[in-house]
């Protein structure tokens, strides 16, 4: 008899609005489970960026419930802003303190992660001189620092070269590998092919099942 564990993070019934605006989302039931890489799929405006905020704990449904909300949780929003003056290896070694990890050890998870998505100019380079696949880069990292139980990535290979694109589809198969669950964006279905275990579609505020499930 094969056990189904339990979901990492689950939504029951959630719907969201804005005052006055529509309803981005209706009624959406969603269950991520460990092992788990999801793709959420939609068009521009389709809810699916306010979905991942909302599985983050970011944003409150109007009405339903999430539950699971596993610490920690990686996140990598539609926009990182990345201003500051300190160095990517200087801001990522500070996240990785605030998140419990001591000083060295957040400093060489974070020197691992630049070395290997290839941050171009090194882990020296000031945050706010990065272009946009290399702040991309660092956005990703952030979320890795510490292994997330839960994996929340939005259009994750924005702005990232092959090569990099490439090593994220490692990063989020060594999360599902180790027990994690991943939910993602993202418009390319080739990308989505590669990746997804389960694929969702968000239309009119509704979760659509893909109904294909690609193996991997
Ligand atoms: N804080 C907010 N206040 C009012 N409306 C909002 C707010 N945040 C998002 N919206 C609206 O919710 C809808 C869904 O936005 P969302 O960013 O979730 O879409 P998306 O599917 O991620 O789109 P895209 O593919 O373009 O990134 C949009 O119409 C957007 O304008």
């Amino acid at each position: 008899m094969t056990v189904v564990p339990p979901p990492v993070v689950e939504l029951r019934g959630v719907a969201k609005w804005y005052r006055r605006s529509r309803p981005i989302l209706r009624d959406v039931h969603l269950a991520v489970r460990p092992g788990e890489v999801v793709a959420v799929l939609g068009g521009n405006g389709a809810g699916k960026s306010t979905l991942l905020r909302i599985a983050a704990g970011l944003s409150r449904p109007s009405t339903g419930r999430v539950t699971g909300g596993p610490r920690p949780i990686g996140y990598v929003p539609d926009r990182f802003a990345a201003h500051q003056h300190m160095s990517a290896l200087g801001y990522l070694t500070h996240l990785g303190r605030i998140r419990g990890l001591g000083g060295s050890t957040a400093q060489r998870q974070a020197a691992r992660l630049l070395e290997r998505l290839a941050l171009v100019g090194g882990g020296r380079s000031a945050l706010r001189t990065l272009s946009k696949g290399n702040t991309q880069k660092v956005a990703l990292a952030q979320a890795l620092l510490v292994p997330p139980r839960l994996l929340l990535l939005d259009e994750p290979w924005a702005g990232l070269d092959t090569a990099a694109g490439r090593v994220l589809g490692d990063l989020i198969a060594g999360v599902a590998a180790a027990g994690g669950a991943v939910l993602f964006t993202e418009h390319r279905t080739e990308l989505v092919a590669a990746t997804a275990t389960a694929v969702l579609e968000i239309a009119d505020g509704r979760i659509h099942p893909g109904g294909h499930r690609w193996a991997r």
